[in-house]
């Protein structure tokens, strides 16, 4: 087992002062499309949350409700007052900008309240595209750089927010894995240095492991919270680390179960409790 070179910061943020709350949240869809239900769940100030479950249980659904995108049917979502971003898996980029200009407009939206300069502006897209390490791709369209380089384009623009909490909905699935393992060594030190929350939905079972301080499994739908894995492998993790291997296999282990319990309730033993969804 190789030492950790640094302890960049505790696995989880000291003080465990929540940045978002979701207490017993529940959203119907239409009349009776069950997503979530009662989804109890806390990101710390600080903390990397990574959010597991299998395909169409509510992942999504839980991070538009906490960005205020949705309302929940019932329960109720806090975000302590904090400034909110999100990132998908598409960047949705405007093609028609120029990458820097992408990253402007964003300024331009968040300082409607305080006026800045176009220079200003200018400037700050600059910095952070510097930041993603993307400094001098500023003249650049969209279309003209690789997918890895336009998801990073769409974490500067996430930052421009200066958000305290950030949203991931897989915003690193379409992308290979060697991309994938550099974007998370950056997502790492951004978050650190900034002090994030993080809230990242993912398929990809060693990438949450490989990111979070906790990864959250959801059951099948209606999604709910079945279990928490807490991960103190010292930072930072390699995804093809053993460690990360071992942790990931019991967690997918884990995940296949409430699959395959959702998948074939005819199949369960008798005396189970019942079945529903
Ligand atoms: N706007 C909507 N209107 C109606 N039903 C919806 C809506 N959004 C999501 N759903 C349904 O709610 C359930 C949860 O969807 P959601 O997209 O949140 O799941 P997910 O876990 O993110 O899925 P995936 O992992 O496949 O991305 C699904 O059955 C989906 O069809």
């Amino acid at each position: 087992m190789t030492a950790p070179t640094q302890e960049l910061r505790p696995s989880r943020a000291d003080g465990h002062e929540p940045a978002v709350r979701l207490d017993a949240v529940s959203k119907v869809y239409g009349r009776d499309l069950l997503a979530l239900d009662r989804v109890s769940l806390s990101v710390d100030k600080g903390e990397f949350v990574c959010l597991l479950g299998a395909s169409g249980c509510g992942k999504s659904t839980m991070l538009n409700l906490v960005a205020g995108l949705d309302r929940p049917t019932a329960g109720e979502i806090d975000t302590k007052g904090g400034r909110i971003a999100m990132m998908f898996q598409e960047p949705a980029l405007f093609p028609w900008l120029t990458v820097s200009a992408n990253i402007e407009l964003a300024l331009r939206v968040k300082s409607s309240t305080r006026s800045t300069t176009k220079k200003e502006r200018r400037e700050r897209a600059t910095e952070l595209l510097e930041i993603v390490h993307l400094g001098g791709f500023g003249a650049k369209r969209p279309h003209e750089l690789s997918g890895g380089m336009r998801q990073r384009v769409a974490l500067a623009r996430a930052l421009a927010q200066d958000a305290d909490v950030l949203l991931m909905d897989e915003p690193f699935g379409a992308l290979d894995a060697m991309t994938r393992d550099l974007l998370h060594d950056e997502l790492e030190r951004i978050w650190r240095e900034r002090e994030l929350s993080v809230l990242f939905v993912t398929h990809n079972v060693r990438e949450a492991v490989r990111l979070g301080d906790r990864v959250v499994l959801l059951s099948s739908r209606p999604g709910t919270v079945i279990e928490e894995f807490p991960i103190t492998l010292p930072r930072p993790r390699r995804t093809d680390s053993g460690e990360v291997a071992e942790l990931a296999s019991t967690i997918t282990a884990r995940l296949r179960e409430e699959v395959l319990r959702h998948a074939k309730p005819a199949k369960r033993p008798v005396g189970a409790g019942a079945e529903h969804g």
